[in-house]
């Protein structure tokens, strides 16, 4: 969370001239309420159900740029479809997780202790995001706009 998924995402897209979509926006639209809003009031399960029918419609139907949320690889099903997708890995060391984070309430899994919570879930997480990335990119001390181009050439693809 906070790797820059969707703000590198849509930087990747325009550079290449593509689509740019992002998984939790289509939850968020289709649902018309925030990420926080169905975690408190239908439960994380029912959000992880929402996800993984939104990956599954987004690699179906998107070509282009794709963000997901931070846990969609938890989902078994979902790890199968992404396998053989240039899948990237955005990552990132704590300290900076928190400070591009913040107390934010946009993201309910963070709401309490941060620091301690994306610790445990980047323990419980980093050998998921490993295996399904074709590509593993570090985001701390980069600008967007650098990690853009890391991704472009750990995937050796040219923009447009
Ligand atoms: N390379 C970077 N350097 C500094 N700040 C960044 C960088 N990438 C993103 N940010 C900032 O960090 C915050 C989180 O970025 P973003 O929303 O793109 O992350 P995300 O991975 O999509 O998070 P989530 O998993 O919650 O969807 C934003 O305020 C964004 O502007
Ligand atoms: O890491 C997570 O589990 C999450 C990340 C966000 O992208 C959202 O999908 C939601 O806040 C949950
Ligand atoms: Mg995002």
């Amino acid at each position: 969370m906070g790797s820059g998924k969707s703000t590198v995402g849509e930087l990747l897209a325009q550079r290449l001239g593509v689509p740019y979509r992002d998984t939790d926006a289509d939850i968020v639209a289709a649902e018309g309420r925030e990420i926080a809003d169905i975690f408190v009031t239908d439960g994380e399960p029912r959000f992880r159900e929402l996800e993984r029918a939104a990956v599954r419609d987004a690699v179906a139907g998107h070509t282009g740029v794709l963000a997901l949320g931070g846990g969609a690889i938890l989902d078994e099903s979902t790890r199968a479809l992404l396998d053989g997708l240039p899948v990237v890995y955005l990552s990132l060391e704590v300290e900076e997780a928190v400070r591009r984070t913040g107390l934010n309430q946009a993201r309910p899994l963070l709401a309490v202790n941060p620091r301690r919570q994306w610790r445990e879930l980047m323990d419980a997480r980093r050998h998921l995001y490993t295996e399904v990335a074709r590509a593993v990119v570090a985001t701390d001390e980069r600008t967007p706009e650098e990690v853009a181009q890391a991704v472009l050439d750990a995937l050796e693809l040219k923009d447009e």
